[in-house]
């Protein structure tokens, strides 16, 4: 049995004023007085709150993520942000692939691996995002596809230490509604399965896969108790440090 050690993760998507920083200060206050979880916490804001987050998360456990990130070295590309000034200014790990991207900006899997390979490089922690849309799983289509995703994305210099896999049903996202336990308990067990017959036992067993789709302090401690769900990826819930503290709670 390998021991993965979870990980809650906040994506703050296009939210988020400067005033939102309380939210940040709230989260800390609540780590510090309440026992500590048993599980890793990040927060993902917009680049524009990632200077002052990585500020005021200094010294506190909870580390700082971008939401994505080019593929593309530092050069002439408007509007991008390399993997590496994501480094540089203090965050430990970027989002890459999520669904929204792939939507809004028709993201391909090859493209997500090379965004996923630019923050390797930069010695970032790549958060893969894979998921399959509602007529994909009304057609049955959702094992394959988040297995060409996975096969697509997720590149082959994989370590449990440089990437984690974070699965989001899309039609899950935003919308309260969520896959039965049983559900993921299936993709997550394919996903493993994958996984290990890919990079092997120890890497396959060590990769950590988090579930991200709706999750709230109401459903967190039934979707992060099912096998090989390593944790969360929290969207609407992660904006008020209550609501995610209240999901950190699964783990304490
Ligand atoms: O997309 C998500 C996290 O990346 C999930 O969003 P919600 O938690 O708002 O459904």
């Amino acid at each position: 049995m390998t021991d993965r050690r979870p990980l809650v993760a906040g994506n703050w998507k296009m939210n988020g004023l400067s005033a939102a920083a309380a939210e940040l200060d709230a989260l800390a206050k609540a780590l510090a007085d309440r026992p500590a979880p048993a599980c890793d916490v990040m927060i993902a804001p917009p680049f524009t709150l990632l200077a002052p987050f990585v500020a005021a998360a200094s010294g506190t456990p909870i580390a700082i993520g971008g939401q994505d990130c080019s593929h593309l070295e530092p050069g002439a590309h408007t509007g991008d942000i390399a993997a590496v000034m994501l480094r540089d200014i203090g965050a430990t790990s970027v989002i890459v692939g999520h669904s929204e991207r792939r939507q809004d900006h028709h993201e391909t899997d090859d493209l997500v691996r090379l965004k996923a390979e630019a923050a390797h490089e930069a010695g970032l922690v790549a958060i893969v995002c894979i998921g399959e849309t509602e007529p994909e799983r009304d057609r049955d289509q959702t094992l394959n596809v988040v297995t060409t995703q996975l096969a697509g994305s997720v590149p082959d210099a994989a370590t449990a230490d440089n990437t984690i896999i974070a699965y989001e049903p899309v039609w899950a996202i935003g919308t309260g509604r969520t896959p039965t336990a049983a559900d993921v308990a299936t993709v997550h067990g394919t996903i493993r399965e994958v996984l290990v017959e890919r990079f092997g036992e120890d890497i396959g067993n060590g990769l950590r896969i988090l579930y991200g789709g709706s999750v709230k302090p109401a459903n967190a401690g039934e979707l992060m108790a099912v096998a090989n769900v390593d944790g969360a990826l929290v969207g609407g819930a992660s904006l008020k440090a209550a609501d995610f503290d209240g999901i950190i709670d699964a783990y304490r």
